[in-house]
């Protein structure tokens, strides 16, 4: 097996894991995976496809301004530029975007914040957090409906330690440096945001009021 077929493999077990869970509702969600560095060259998923199906025309090899290098039919997820920015920025090998409910209300939630802390949660070791006191941070962002704007706001709010960003309403972009490492990081954090809307909801109804957060 090639190096390509060994990393479109990998995506592919992602992708249907990731579909067992039910986070691809109406063809939302996009993964990819790096290929190479110099030049940057990207597995990604085809745009507006069925992610729970398992195809060969699934994914196409696109370069860092998401063209595709090899003649094709399909076209590059309308997303691909945040996955370039996603590996250009970061020592990530594989970038997964999912659209969730908890994820959505999350970054609705704390919105204006322009972020979510984490911390007192054992979960955060996924992230290799060992600290007694240690913490997670998700920036979040506005939803640009101009593709270009977005991906050029979500690059400014990529630091260091930055594992994922929320994209208002919209979902949530994770990386890792390989397949199993950002599975492990959106496993993670989609735990972190079920707990957290669970949590307030219910120390609201415990305070007598009613079940809004
Ligand atoms: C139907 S969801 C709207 C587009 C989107 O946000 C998404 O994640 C899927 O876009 P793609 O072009 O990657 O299919
Ligand atoms: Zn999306």
């Amino acid at each position: 097996m090639s190096t390509l077929e060994a990393l479109w493999t990998e995506l592919a077990d992602v992708k249907d894991e990731l579909a067992l869970r039910d986070w691809f509702p109406g063809t939302s969600g996009n993964l990819s995976i790096k290929v190479s560095d110099d030049p940057l060259n990207f597995l990604v998923t085809a745009s507006g496809k069925d992610k729970r199906r398992r195809t060969n025309e699934d994914f196409l090899l696109v370069d860092a301004e998401g063209i595709a290098v090899d003649p094709t039919h399909l076209r590059a997820s309308a997303e691909t530029g945040l996955h370039a920015k996603v590996y250009q920025l970061t020592d990530a090998g594989c970038c997964l975007h999912v659209h969730t409910v908890d994820n959505n209300v999350i970054s609705e939630l704390y919105g204006d914040e322009g972020q979510i802390t984490f911390r007192g949660q054992e979960l955060i070791k996924a992230f290799n957090i060992w600290e007694e006191d240690g913490a997670i941070t998700v920036p979040i962002i506005e939803n640009y409906a101009d593709l270009k704007t977005l991906a050029e706001c979500f690059g400014t709010v990529i630091g260091p330690d930055t594992r994922a960003v929320l994209i208002r309403n919209h979902g949530i972009t994770v990386w890792g440096r390989s397949g199993f490492e950002a599975k492990k990081h959106l496993e993670a954090l989609e735990f972190l945001f079920s707990y957290h809307i669970k949590l307030k909801s219910l120390q609201k109804l415990h305070d007598g009021q009613p079940s809004l957060i």
